[in-house]
């Protein structure tokens, strides 16, 4: 066994042989952020599939925390889905959501892990917070109706953090942190055609309707809400770049006892715009059309990421890069799909 490093707690992150449990590790973000632990060195990453330890089951969760005893948590795992899965599943949202963060934290706590991360969401802010939304728009308004039962268990979620710090962080030297990712897009996405975000749900849509030779294809709302979209492997990096701060530089930045942090690319785009940019990366040649039927959900949601970019975070793939590298995921998911039928 290698010897550790003599740092302070506060840098144990940097333990390679510290023990990390990335709880949704074969979901969009927590496989990309296995794939960064993987290849900065750590050596000790547990995970457990859905099937094999339900994190809404407190007596199972509580039991892994004893028999893996981690050392670090990124907690990836939640109830996810785009507009219209919030909109048609709240209690599911709601529930799952809340129990999952709840077992997990708790736990966490019970078992002595002083570093953790919860990734929360950037529909947290009130629906019409001004833009762009800085940390401190947190519970200055209304949320948007679509997605309030997640956004509620999200901000959960953050004060638990916060909860545990400001009881424990003295005591247990407890640390837990909070990242809110604005939408989210890359290899793993779920390419569900109405369960998923907008931008799996535009690449399957353009991609079929090439193949069928349709003439048009329907976008949902109005196409002018603004959204802003990261690379998945950007928000990975930012996961274990806010776990590696120092405690001391974390805390000069943000308030006291504010554990959440945006992470964004800092620019967005009419919905509108994204699908003509779809439209291009699938070379689909038909019409687009809109479905004004269909809810557009909050007008903006262009996060303020600076606090971050200042502690040293910047993304490193623009959308249409990022756009391409999704069509391939999509279509070497299709042939695997193909070769399993
Ligand atoms: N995707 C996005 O655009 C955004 C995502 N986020 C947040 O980022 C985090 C990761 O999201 P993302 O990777 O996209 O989501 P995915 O749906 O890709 O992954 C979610 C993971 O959670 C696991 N999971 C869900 N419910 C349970 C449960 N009851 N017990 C055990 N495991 C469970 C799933 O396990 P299994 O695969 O085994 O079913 C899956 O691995 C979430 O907290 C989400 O809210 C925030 C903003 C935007
Ligand atoms: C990440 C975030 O994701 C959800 O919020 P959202 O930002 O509204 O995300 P979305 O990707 O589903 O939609 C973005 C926009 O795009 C439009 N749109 C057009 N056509 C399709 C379409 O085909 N599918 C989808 N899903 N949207 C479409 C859609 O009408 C909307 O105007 C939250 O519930 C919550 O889960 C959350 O945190």
């Amino acid at each position: 066994m290698s010897a550790k490093p003599s740092l302070q707690w506060a840098n144990e992150p940097f333990d390679l042989d510290s023990k990390i449990y990335v709880a949704g590790h074969r979901g969009m973000v927590g496989s990309a952020i296995v794939r960064q632990l993987k290849a900065r060195g750590y050596r000790r990453i547990v995970g457990r599939t859905h099937a094999e330890l339900d994190l809404t089951n407190q007596a199972a969760v509580n039991r892994f925390f004893t028999i893996e005893k981690p050392e670090q948590v990124y907690l990836a795992a939640a109830k996810v889905g785009g507009i219209h899965a919030n909109n048609t599943y709240p209690a599911e949202f709601i529930y799952d959501n809340l129990m999952v963060q709840a077992n997990v934290i708790h736990a966490a706590h019970e078992h002595g892990v002083r570093k953790l991360l919860f990734l929360g969401s950037s529909c947290i802010y009130p629906r019409l917070a001004p833009q762009p939304m800085a940390e401190d728009a947190l519970l200055t308004g209304v949320l948007e109706p679509t997605n309030e039962p997640y956004a509620v268990a999200k901000i959960a979620g953050i004060k638990m953090c916060e909860s545990y710090n400001r009881q424990y962080g003295e005591s247990h030297g407890t640390d837990y942190r909070s990242v809110m990712p604005t939408n989210l897009y890359g290899p793993g996405d779920n390419y569900h055609p109405t369960n998923s975000h907008v931008v799996p749900a535009l690449i399957r849509r353009f991609h079929e309707a090439k193949l069928a030779g349709a003439a048009s294809v329907v976008i949902w709302g109005t196409g002018m809400p603004k959204r802003e979209f990261l690379y998945v492997d950007d928000m990975a990096a930012a996961c274990l770049h806010v776990m590696g701060l120092n405690k001391r530089d974390y805390q000069a930045q943000t308030k006291p006892q504010q554990a959440h942090i945006n992470v964004g690319s800092g620019c967005d785009i009419a919905i509108g715009e994204l699908a003509m940019l779809v439209k291009k990366t699938v070379g689909y040649e038909g019409r687009i059309e809109f479905d004004t039927d269909k809810p557009d959900g909050a007008p903006r949601k262009l996060m303020d990421s600076a606090l971050l970019r200042k502690l040293g975070w910047t993304p490193a793939v623009d959308l249409q890069r990022g756009l391409e590298i999704a069509y391939c995921d999509f279509m070497s998911q299709q042939q695997v799909e193909a070769t399993l039928d």
